[in-house]
């Protein structure tokens, strides 16, 4: 007789506390649920889909085995949190994430109690455990802060800095690192191969031995030199694992999808009267769904796709090249130019594009693992030796490695190249990753050039004028998605540096436009016309040292200036203001206005939405000019207030 299909589990499961209702027996079964729902889910709005299968049974077994919220989880990056947002309450809203006004694609503290710790940028969760940890026994509190870390976020020194300190939680603190042998890319360094011997050095632990080792019935020396035995004859490394020698319980390999298995091990490591423990967990990034265990990258992020063929709905394809690959093609360019010319990424070669230029010169280009602190000293080191370091990082990684940037590069006068792709709003990300304050972050230091492109011919010119910068250090920053579809010239024009281009002649208002918001100052322009406001458009390209030729005629000779950026308060805006003070330009009666991205760290938003919620399209730049002309007697016509 036909099995009778089993009674759906997801359906009764509202919050955790719904999970610890079920037998052991059934967690198997919810599991697949859960990661059928997922799918379902992520096929409809895309976002990140590989991490979050790879933990589909680790979030139901640590939360079938602490007391969530009271205990808390903390996920690294947060980029694997569908599965953890479905089962705390949000499965009504996942299939709004990453979309406006939906939930966000990270754990974020504001949306639940369940995310008692916000992530984004990587490698945190150890030091944010900690954090709660320490803060628990402080305060004579129960509860546990458990971290789950990826071994793609094991490769960066912030994990190192809290395995360090960790000694002093005790075992209030359990390290989950999710070793599914995958960053965004294949991982990369020493610590990817030192994990991959500890895996294949024999048989996943089971759970006799972690008894055993977790609560040490044998005295400590003796348990490490039974310990040692064992490692020699499994032939493992030599003494303890790298973890232990930091203080840790290590308790691994242990199969990260046996859910029935992983519960065990982690009531063992609940009720374990020593810590802190690290439990290595082998998984599998896209493990339950065929076309992203099979596909190269996983199915790290994804946009919507077809559930029964895994096809992603790219569009029709065509149009303007992104940003990343005019970016790519530049550079590569350059170093077929230039033997000297080296290119960094922190992680990320698909996103910046240097996939492309490692395929052309595999010995020139450097994925260092996300590490961005140690890729700009890294790069500070080859430009002190002689080379031309092109270091691509997004804007808001490479927020990552400031200090690194004003001490080993600014300071050193070292000609480093930092390609900032990621510039301005990027959408779905939400505030985590935009590049909202490089311009502020870079403009005050000393030595450095900071350019923006305006399109994609700007950006070919760009970089090979940085190619030439060997005089210091040099940044060109852009944006997320795809050029205006120009003409690119057979080969680039070098700028000259610190002179901005004027693309449109006009007497009354004069717009000062930084990077790609050139399109939307354009339109205004034409607007501004339609209302006898005859309109200077220029297109700055220097966020610093600034065209202060160019800002002195353009403010002393119109009525009314606008600055207009893609970046936070403090940057190419600043830099204008700051001349015209100094320089008394304001003194004249000069109405002069900057525009640039709110004071507030924008949700995730389709980004045209993003720069009109952020009042940065042709509209407002037409409404602030009106409004400063409204200040003086000048008439303006009756419908000037209606905004086109
Ligand atoms: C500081 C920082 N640099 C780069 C990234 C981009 N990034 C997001 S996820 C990821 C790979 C993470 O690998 P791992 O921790 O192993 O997680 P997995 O995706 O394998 O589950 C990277 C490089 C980031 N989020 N933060
Ligand atoms: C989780 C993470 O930080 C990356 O996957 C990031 O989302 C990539 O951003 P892009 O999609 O803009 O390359
Ligand atoms: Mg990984």
């Amino acid at each position: 007789m036909s099995e009778r299909p089993a009674t759906p589990l997801l359906d009764q499961i509202q919050y955790p506390s719904d999970i610890r209702k079920l037998q052991k027996a059934q967690l198997p079964q919810l599991a697949e649920e859960l990661r059928s729902e997922m799918i379902s889910a992520v096929s409809t709005s895309g976002g990140h889909l590989g991490s979050g299968l790879g933990v589909v049974e680790l979030t139901v077994a640590i939360h079938y085995v602490f007391d969530t919220p009271d205990d808390k989880l903390i996920w690294d990056v947060g980029h694997q949190c569908y599965p953890h947002k479905i089962v705390t309450g949000r499965r009504d809203r996942i299939r709004t994430l990453r979309q406006g006004g939906g939930l966000s694609g990270f754990t974020k503290r504001a949306e639940s109690e369940y995310d008692p710790f916000g992530a984004a940028h990587s490698s945190t969760s150890i030091s944010a455990a900690l954090g709660f940890a320490i803060s628990n026994k402080l305060a004579n509190k129960p509860g546990r802060a458990i971290a789950v870390i990826g071994d793609g976020a094991m490769s960066a020194g912030m994990a190192y800095e809290a395995m360090n300190n960790a000694h002093e939680a005790g075992n209030r603190l359990v390290v989950i690192l999710n070793d599914n042998d995958m960053s965004i890319a294949p991982p990369v360094g020493g610590l990817s191969h030192y994990l991959a011997r500890l895996v294949s050095s024999g048989k996943y632990l089971k759970t006799r031995e972690i008894a055993r080792r977790v609560f040490g019935r044998l005295p400590k020396p003796v348990e490490k030199a039974a310990r040692k035995a064992e490692e020699y004859a499994r032939g493992m490394v030599t003494g303890g694992t790298l973890f232990e020698e930091l203080g840790f319980y290590y308790v691994g390999p242990v199969d990260g999808h046996d859910v029935l298995g992983l519960v065990e091990i982690l009531e063992n490591v609940r009720d374990a009267k020593d810590g802190p423990i690290l439990i290595h967990a082998v998984t599998v990034k896209g493990k339950g769904y065929g076309p992203a265990e099979s596909a190269a990258d996983k199915y790290h992020g994804v946009v919507k796709f077809d559930v029964v063929s895994g096809k992603q709905d790219k569009g029709p394809g065509g149009g303007p090249p992104a940003y990343t690959a005019v970016f790519a093609d530049a550079l590569k360019a350059e170093m077929e130019r230039d033997e000297k010319v080296v290119a960094i990424t922190a992680a990320m070669p698909s996103g910046t594009g240097l996939d492309k230029v490692e395929q052309a010169f595999p010995d020139r280009t450097f994925d260092v693992g996300i590490a961005e602190q140690h890729a700009v000293t890294f790069a500070a080191g080859l430009a002190a030796q002689g080379h031309r370091p092109f270091c691509a990082i997004y804007s808001t990684f490479l927020q990552r490695a400031y200090d690194q940037v004003v001490h080993d590069v600014a300071i050193q006068n070292l000609p480093v190249r930092f390609a900032m792709d990621r510039a301005g709003l990027v959408g779905a990300d939400g505030c985590t990753h935009a590049g909202a304050f490089d311009l502020a972050y870079l403009c005050t230091l000393p030595n450095m050039v900071v350019m923006a492109a305006a399109d994609e011919v700007e950006l070919a010119n760009m970089v090979h004028t940085m190619a030439l910068h060997d005089s210091g250090p040099s940044a060109v920053r852009y944006p997320r998605g795809n050029g205006r579809g120009l003409a690119m010239p057979a080969s680039p024009q070098r700028l000259e540096i610190g002179k901005g281009r004027i693309v449109r002649e006009g007497k009354k208002v004069a717009i000062l436009s930084l990077g790609t918001r050139l399109e939307e100052a354009e339109k205004a322009a034409d607007m501004l016309e339609a209302k006898g406001l005859s309109t200077t458009v220029a297109d700055m390209r220097f966020a610093k040292p600034i065209d202060e030729e160019m800002v002195r005629k353009l403010l002393t000779t119109h009525e009314v200036a606008v600055t207009i950026e893609e970046g936070a308060i403090g940057g190419f805006g600043a830099q204008v203001l700051t001349l015209a003070s100094d320089e008394g330009l304001i003194d004249a009666g000069l109405k002069l206005r900057t525009m640039r991205l709110p004071d507030i760290f924008q949700d995730q938003d389709a980004p045209a939405k993003q720069y009109d919620d952020a009042g940065l399209n042709a509209p407002h730049i037409v409404e602030t000019v009106l409004k400063a002309l409204r200040r003086n007697d000048i008439a303006v016509d009756a419908d000037a207030g209606a905004i086109a």
